[in-house]
């Protein structure tokens, strides 16, 4: 059977920190339309994209704090968007702020399959920026703060008739991350980002933003013979400019589409899982040429 389909990235511009929960789903509503009638089969939302980017503000009140978490999935606001998966027969993933039952708060994406069920969830292990309010920054990036380190592990899930597996933003940076994808199976892998183009303690690196977004993404994917698809939040979003430059990759590590705006737009391409082996069979096949045993350091705590 081929393994063969469109997948669509669905860019966000921003989403001001008023904007309702409604409102971002009827926008996330409309890019699935536009990617179902291009024909994709799988549409990958932003990392935290049914709210502003709350990390960059610093909020002592938890009950403030709780308010821009998701305490259930789907949730009267976000029930349209799995409705219109199901009926048109689109799978979805998509990022948002998870608060548990039992009291903990963790940044989050689910896969979401063609029937609108939930079918995989992941959280984010690494969290980027600083626990502590920091004055002299331009904007905060509390993410250490307001959320715990993913509990899931790197799950990789059965879906359109492969192996698919997620991570979230900083995540991407990390070769660990995508080797751990790679080592589970996933043949594709979906992200999506906030990424803010000023990068406070490092200002020189600001020019760099876009190109260290493709790097990430295309290394991992071709370090480990996957297909990625990396999805922005983008635009200025409360006097905060986040990068766009969505991009999908093929395990060859070519960008096959990129968004050309930093507002809401569909990209799409044509991938084929099969064309994995094309590099696990080949010059990443791990069982012939992976070297475990010479890589303890990796896994060994840092001193
Ligand atoms: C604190 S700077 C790094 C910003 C980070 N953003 C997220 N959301 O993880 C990223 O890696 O893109």
């Amino acid at each position: 059977m081929s393994r063969r389909f469109i997948v669509a990235a669905a860019q966000m511009g921003p989403i001001a920190a008023d904007e309702s929960r409604a409102s971002a789903v009827a926008r996330m509503i409309a890019l699935m339309r536009e990617a179902h009638a291009r024909g994709a089969r799988l549409v990958v939302f932003p990392e935290l994209a049914l709210t502003s980017f709350f990390p960059r503000w610093f909020i002592e009140d938890r009950a403030e704090l709780a308010r821009w978490f998701e305490t259930e999935m789907p949730s009267s606001d976000t029930r349209p968007l799995f409705d219109e998966a199901a009926r048109l027969g689109v799978a979805f993933h998509l990022g948002y702020a998870e608060l548990t039952p039992e009291g903990r708060f963790f940044n989050t994406a689910i896969l979401v399959d063609e029937t609108g069920a939930i079918v995989g969830k992941y959280r984010k292990v690494h969290l980027p920026g600083h626990p502590e309010h920091e004055p002299w920054r331009p904007f905060q990036h509390l993410e250490k703060r307001y959320f715990e380190k993913g509990d899931l592990g790197f799950p990789v899930f059965d879906a359109l008739g492969g192996k698919l597996g997620m991570c979230i933003c900083n995540d991407r940076r990390w070769p660990e991350t995508w080797r751990m994808l790679g080592l589970g199976g996933a043949e594709l892998v979906v992200l999506g980002y906030n990424t803010p183009l000023h990068y406070p303690p490092a200002p020189e690196h600001d020019h760099l933003q876009y190109f260290h977004n493709e790097l990430s993404v295309q290394a991992g994917a071709y370090q480990n013979g996957l297909w990625a698809v990396a999805v922005a939040k983008a635009g200025r979003e409360e006097g905060c400019d986040l990068i766009g430059g969505s991009l999908i990759v093929a395990p060859t590590g070519e960008i096959l589409a990129r968004a050309a705006t930093l507002g809401d737009e569909v990209i799409t391409a044509t991938i084929d899982l099969d064309r994995c082996a094309e590099i696990r069979r080949n010059i990443f096949d791990f069982k012939q040429h992976r070297r475990p045993e010479e890589y303890g350091a990796l896994v060994a705590p840092v001193s």
